[in-house]
């Protein structure tokens, strides 16, 4: 286990100790701890003293029959909120559907692959890290907008206060916000007036901009409204109002983003929009310069995958590589599916050398896993490239630099981290 990441606790049972051990060490890969017990009443009296995040039941051959029944008298005595996950043997669509009414949150069914069952277990536990609501707030009023600041920042939501509405654009390009919170009423310019210049940027177009005001004049609302902003609220507000308010509209923001920008397969960038973030963050390594690191990453004789054993298969080993790259890295920087089976990881504020120890970690980890294939077991490996951005280097030619990387780590024999230079 890796003592900088966070692990969520299952609680386990089947017969087959031997086949949740390897499971239990794969698992851990992906996040998750897992503790198996003797039998389901043990599993029940362990839940009184620590609450595991998810239980799994196996059951395998003829306890398949009781898998209903053992589901059913475990539910009864877990909180709701804990999901039960099986795992059996084929067995015909009725009888799936009696544990599923059971209390079953998810079914798997034997042979199945290691990403399957993560997936189902992100789904249930929601293990991947929750990233907060950035907002910026304008007002010209200090005090005001640092008052509406604290509110949002106590709901755990990371804001940026400016008092000047000039340099709007500027703040949006390096806060890179999910809602904008503008007053209607400021000496320089109005809200609706700042509303109508963020519209006209391309990249801006979609930013959601709700207006904080006094104004209570229905009319001058909705003109500002029409003007380009998304709501309208009008001040004194309750804080709980205005936290709601907020997060409904950013979280509807951030689905909207995952669709345009975020790979179907994987939900990392795709292309385009990493190379938006490249050429951001570079363009803010111009300005302050600081360390910033790129690796490239390729799963190694991914073509053989996908050649033995098929397209899905292949898929799934893509998936599994990006589940890992979240787990590890994104709390680090921003993380992109370049081409097929091809990575990007933008790391800020990264050092060459720390960079390509993070890398290194992650392939070390990531040639444990095992796949499967029906019945084949096999591992897969990655080798990466990785470079620093040096003053005066474009986008382009670090991202060169970590393609050359990558390059030797190909020619030096692959499943390895190679270092620009
Ligand atoms: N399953 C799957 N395969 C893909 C996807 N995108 C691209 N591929 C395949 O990925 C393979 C990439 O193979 P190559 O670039 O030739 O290289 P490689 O076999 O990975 O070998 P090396 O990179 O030299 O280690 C091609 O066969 C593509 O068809 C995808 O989304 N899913």
């Amino acid at each position: 286990m890796d003592a900088s990441l966070r692990y969520e606790t299952l609680f386990a049972y089947s017969s087959q100790a031997h086949d949740l051990n390897e499971l239990g060490q794969q698992l851990t890969h992906f996040g998750y701890v897992l503790l198996h017990f003797g039998s389901t009443e043990e599993l029940a009296t362990a839940t009184k003293v620590q609450m595991p995040s998810a239980v799994l039941l196996e059951g395998r051959g003829e306890e398949v029959a009781r898998l209903a029944d053992e589901v059913a008298r475990l539910r009864a005595s877990l909180p709701e909120r804990i999901p039960i996950l099986g795992i059996c043997d084929p067995l015909p669509f009725e009888d799936q559907v009696q544990i599923v009414r059971a209390g079953c949150a998810e079914l798997l069914i034997h042979p199945y692959d290691l990403t399957q069952l993560v997936d189902r277990l992100d789904r249930q536990t929601d293990n991947l890290p929750f990233e907060p609501y950035r907002v910026l707030i304008v007002d010209d009023s200090h005090s005001i907008a640092e008052h509406t600041g604290k509110v949002l920042r106590q709901a755990g939501m990371v804001t940026r206060v400016e008092t000047d509405p000039l340099i709007l654009l500027q703040a949006i390009e390096e806060f890179e916000p999910e809602l904008l919170l503008v007053d209607m009423y400021m000496p320089e310019c109005t809200g609706d007036e700042a509303a109508k210049v963020i519209r006209q940027q391309d990249n801006m177009a979609s930013l959601p901009i709700v207006f904080l005001s006094g104004e209570t004049d229905i009319s001058k609302q909705l003109l500002a409204r029409r003007k380009g902003g998304d709501d309208f609220l009008t001040k004194p507000i309750q804080p709980q109002v205005l936290v709601e308010s907020v997060t409904i509209t950013a979280e509807r923001y951030r689905t909207l983003r995952r669709l345009m920008c975020h790979d179907g397969l994987t939900g990392l960038l795709t292309h385009s929009h990493f190379g938006e973030q490249l050429l951001r963050e570079v363009a803010r390594n111009q300005r302050e310069p600081q360390a910033l690191a790129l690796a490239m990453l390729d799963i190694d004789h991914f073509k053989r995958i996908n050649d033995s054993y098929g397209h899905p298969v292949g898929d799934r080993v893509i998936r599994s590589l990006s589940r890992m790259l979240q787990m590890r890295l994104r709390r680090f920087g921003q993380l992109g599916r370049y081409g097929g089976e091809e990575f990007a990881v933008l790391l800020p504020e990264t050092s060459l050398e720390v960079a390509m120890q993070r890398i290194d970690a992650l392939r070390q980890a990531y040639m444990q896993l095992q796949h499967t294939a029906g019945e084949v077991v096999f591992n897969s490996t990655f080798s990466a490239g990785v470079a620093a951005w040096k003053p005066g280097m474009t986008a382009s030619e670090l991202s060169l630099a970590a393609d050359q990387a990558l390059y030797r780590a190909k020619q030096g024999g692959r499943n390895q981290v190679c270092g620009e230079g």
